[in-house]
């Protein structure tokens, strides 16, 4: 049936957006559906149209069509650029791809090591939008969830399960879910990395990895200008959502899958619903509830902000049916309408604002501690500390320390909230935290620094790089390999800083500066080389979770996983060996520099980890004591058993000697016949008994095979017996339906035989007419014949049994009945000795059966 054409070719997704921006990507046609002889099915015609091979006049326009040999970066750039870019500008942005299972979602949403999908394209996009962004500051944060079996559980936190969705002024949002802020690509990536690891996956017949629930990456931005233009503090979302494949009745599934398969099944048709109630446009009810994906999607899909549907299909024929109905979905979709409009917040619930005002008290605080007048000390008092300094320096010195420490603390305090804001190392304000440019610090390359290990923990920007902010915040393939179910690596992020000098910009760079600088320095360094360990120690563990995955699915295919656990292996010796190093450089850092926040950080987890160790020793040693306890009621139990054991031996052996006593002295001669004669006359008459045994053992034998060959007889002869039976009852039959012939055929020859009288009389009559009358008129004769011919019937056997009158072979000849009645004597005769033949068979039969049944009888008995 010819399909009208749905929508029209319509403006890619740059514009500013009054509907849903939909486009479709083909995946190429897979190995296996080439080997099961699928043909294409649905094309691209063009970039804007989809149609069908067998029924070119079924086609669908979109805002754009991806080929299958379309790389994401394309796709990326039409349908995820726009979303992004309008989402950190202060719009809601929502990126989705849809479609059926194996269609190449999770591709187009993650990608792989050698084709980024949208999420981190979209991530590396927004930190570079920051560095392009001067006068402006951010602060990013990501949370990342996963809807299975409709419910929600948190990715970054493995305790928050099923968590519930709730409602504000501002839209829906999950309760308790985890938000965690980023600081660089590789951060934000290190994350989905880590997420990925708890959802579920699981293969069906079309995917080795298919997803068996949504996940919802959200990246909640907040940004504000500085000084003239401030206009308060914009939040907006992005959520990067990845769904699972619908399941057709094709996915062979079964228990677990099938029950996954119908709440993805259920959920995407309420998808389908709200999206087809929206595209309606009708004031109608629309049921957002009936699923948490639509509940979560609910303020993105009633249209405030971009919506950007991305819908993956297979060109095989196989499959196009599911295919058409994405189609189908898609082109419902394009018909919603969207008022994307920009967010802002109230600068009290703003994150930055709080962050902000927190550095700038503590800022102040900071800067009359330098100026020696710290809060809450009065010049008396310094005046009186002066004095003691110059009675006792030993007391004063650890007064100075003290306030080192606090220093200390506070400059920790606002080195981590200031890294916390990200802004563009373009950024030449002056006042809010200082003149960027005069904090740029260059130091040469050492051994450790060629560890890629981002030294300051902000943005990570190359001041060398810094008309390139791509290749600042670029991604090694490494970090890519490390989102889609890989572990990974974040590190790599910023190989590609490397060089022979590095200069690290940073807001952290006005505390290290001048004076401070060099003693500082190793404070903030310590800070992030304790982060730099921990995430690596929790990559580290990541890999190794995956490369115990991978070895477990080795074991039906080792060769096709060889490398791939190789390399893991590789890199987590690799990340063993950035560990080492960190830590010998947190040493080193930690000796520089004695009085500063992280050094008490460090010493207080050490302390902690020596609390624990001290825990963990007393507990070693109850269960040691415990052991001892163990050990020594199994050598207890040891010993007994040995005991029982030579006891089993010994009353074996009497039990053994007693009954060889039982036989050579029976009990009632025991006492009497010690002697040897009666032991020689017991012999005996044991050895007689012995061979009387031996006869009647062997009769026993005898008997046993005499019994079975008359069992085999008495069956044959039973089989026989039954055979005569029914050889007897058929012959029973025939021998009444003989008889019953022979009684018709002697009614009839009784009739033929009067017939053939009477014929005989009329004869005579008539010659004796002939005779006195005109004599001899043949002519008469035969007309006489003629004229009686078939007036009498003839029963005539046609050889078959069967008997039937026979009209034409009859004649009122005499020489003709005499033969046929001759002939019917002989039948008749025949029929007789057959039916005695019979008769004698039966009779034959009957004894055989009567023989049969009386031997039966006999040998059953
Ligand atoms: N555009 C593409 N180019 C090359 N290969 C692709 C493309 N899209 C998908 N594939 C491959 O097809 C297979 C299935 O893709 P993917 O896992 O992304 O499907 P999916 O739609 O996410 O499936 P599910 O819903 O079961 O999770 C993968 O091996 C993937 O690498």
């Amino acid at each position: 049936m010819d399909e009208a054409l749905i929508g029209e070719p319509l403006e890619t997704t740059s514009r500013s957006g009054d509907s849903i921006s939909v486009t479709i990507r083909f995946r190429p046609m897979s190995e296996r559906e080439y080997q099961r002889g699928d043909e294409i099915a649905w094309y691209a015609d063009g970039d804007k149209l989809v149609r069908n091979e067998y029924n070119p006049m079924t086609a669908y326009a979109y805002d754009k069509v991806f080929g299958p040999n379309t790389n994401t970066q394309e796709v990326y750039e039409v349908a995820g650029r726009p979303v992004v870019k309008a989402a950190m500008e202060g719009v809601n942005g929502t990126v989705f791809a849809y479609g059926v299972t194996s269609s190449g979602k999770t591709h187009t949403m993650h990608g792989d090591q050698n084709s980024p999908g949208i999420i981190p394209l979209a991530i590396k996009d927004v930190f570079s939008i920051i560095q392009d962004t001067p006068g402006c500051e951010f602060l990013l944060r990501v949370s990342y969830l996963e809807i299975y079996n409709e419910v929600i559980n948190d990715l970054l936190d493995p305790t928050g399960q099923n968590l519930r969705v709730r409602e504000d002024a501002q839209g829906t949002y999950v309760e308790g879910i985890k938000e965690e802020v980023v600081l660089s690509p590789g951060h934000a990536l290190s994350f989905i990395a880590a997420g990925e690891e708890h959802r579920h996956v699981g293969s069906n017949n079309f995917n080795l990895f298919s997803s068996r629930s949504h996940t919802i990456f959200t990246l909640m931005i907040e940004s504000s200008s500085h000084g003239d233009d401030y206009d308060g503090v914009i939040f907006s979302q992005l959520n990067l959502i990845d769904l699972a494949g619908s399941e057709s009745s094709k996915t062979e599934t079964t228990g677990l899958r099938r029950k996954e398969g119908s709440y993805i099944n259920k959920s995407l048709l309420t998808l389908g619903t709200v999206i087809g109630k929206l595209s309606e446009g009708k004031a109608s009810h629309v049921p957002y509830r009936d699923s948490k994906l639509t509940r979560l999607l609910q303020s993105s899909l009633s249209g405030h902000g971009h919506v950007s549907l991305i819908c993956t299909v297979t060109p095989a024929s196989s499959n196009m049916e599911e295919t058409h109905n994405t189609l189908k979905f898609a082109s419902r979709a394009k018909h919603v309408e969207i008022y994307a409009s920009r967010n802002k917040i109230i600068d009290e619930k703003s994150l930055i604002k709080k962050y902000q005002k927190e550095i700038s008290f503590l800022k102040q605080e900071l800067d009359e501690l330098k100026k020696g007048m710290p809060a809450g000390v009065s010049h008396e008092e310094i005046l009186t500390l002066r004095q003691k300094l110059e009675e006792g320096q030993v007391k004063m010195q650890s007064r100075l320390e003290e306030e080192e420490e606090a220093k200390a603390a506070l400059m920790s305090r606002i080195q981590r909230l200031t890294k916390l804001i990200l802004v563009s190392s373009k950024n030449t304000i002056p006042g809010y935290l200082g003149d960027i440019s005069s904090h740029q610090r260059s130091h040469s390359v050492t051994e450790d620094d060629k560890l890629d290990v981002p030294r300051d923990g902000s943005l990570l920007i190359d001041g060398d790089n810094q008309d390139s902010p791509s290749s600042a915040l670029s991604m090694s393939s490494d970090a890519y390999a490390s989102i889609h179910r890989r572990s990974s690596s974040k590190w790599n992020d910023n190989l590609s800083q490397a060089g022979s000098t590095i200069t690290e910009t940073t807001q952290v760079g006005e505390l290290i500066s001048g004076s401070c600088c060099t003693s500082k320095l190793p404070i903030i360094r310590m800070t992030f080389l304790v982060e730099q360990v921990k995430m690596l120690a929790g990559e580290i563990a990541l890999s190794t979770s995956t490369l115990k995955r991978l070895i477990e699915q080795s074991v039906n295919d080792p060769e096709s996983f060889k490398t791939q656990i190789q390399n893991l292996e590789l890199e987590i010796q690799e990340k063993r060996r950035q560990m080492r190093v960190l830590e010998r450089r947190i040493v080193e850092s930690g000796e520089a520099s004695v009085a500063n926040a992280s050094m008490v950080e460090m010493q207080q987890t050490v302390m902690k980890l020596m609390a624990q160790c001290s825990e963990k020793g007393f507990e070693l040693e109850i269960k040691s004591a415990d052991n001892r306890i163990l050990q020594e009621q199994l050598q207890n139990k040891c010993a007994e058993n040995n005991e029982l054991q030579e006891k089993i031996i010994h009353l074996e052996k009497q039990l053994a000697s007693v009954s060889g006593d039982k036989l050579l002295y029976p009990s009632e001669h025991s006492e009497q016949c010690a002697s040897n004669e009666c032991v020689e006359e017991f012999r005996k008459k044991l050895q007689s008994q012995e061979i009387e045994n031996e006869k009647l053992k062997l009769e026993h034998v005898q008997t046993l095979e005499e019994n079975s060959g008359l069992r085999v007889q008495n069956q044959k002869l039973s089989e026989e017996a039954s055979y005569a039976k029914e050889l007897a009852s058929a012959a029973a039959v025939e021998l009444k339906n003989l008889a019953g012939e022979v009684t018709k055929l002697s009614v009839q020859n009784a009739k033929l035989e009067k017939e053939l009288q009477a014929t005989h009389e009329l004869v005579k009559s008539r010659s004796s007419n002939l005779q006195t009358g005109n004599g001899g008129n043949r002519k008469y004769h035969d007309g006489q014949r003629t004229g009686r011919r078939g007036r009498f019937t003839s029963r005539v056997n046609d050889g078959s049994g069967m008997v039937h009158d026979d009209f034409d072979s009859w004649s009122l000849d005499p020489d003709d009945l005499k033969m046929e009645l001759h002939a019917r004597k002989q039948r008749e005769s025949a029929l007789e000795a057959a039916l005695a033949e019979k008769e004698i068979l039966e009779d034959e039969y009957r004894k055989k059966f009567e023989d049969g049944k009386g031997e039966g009888g006999s040998s059953g008995k």
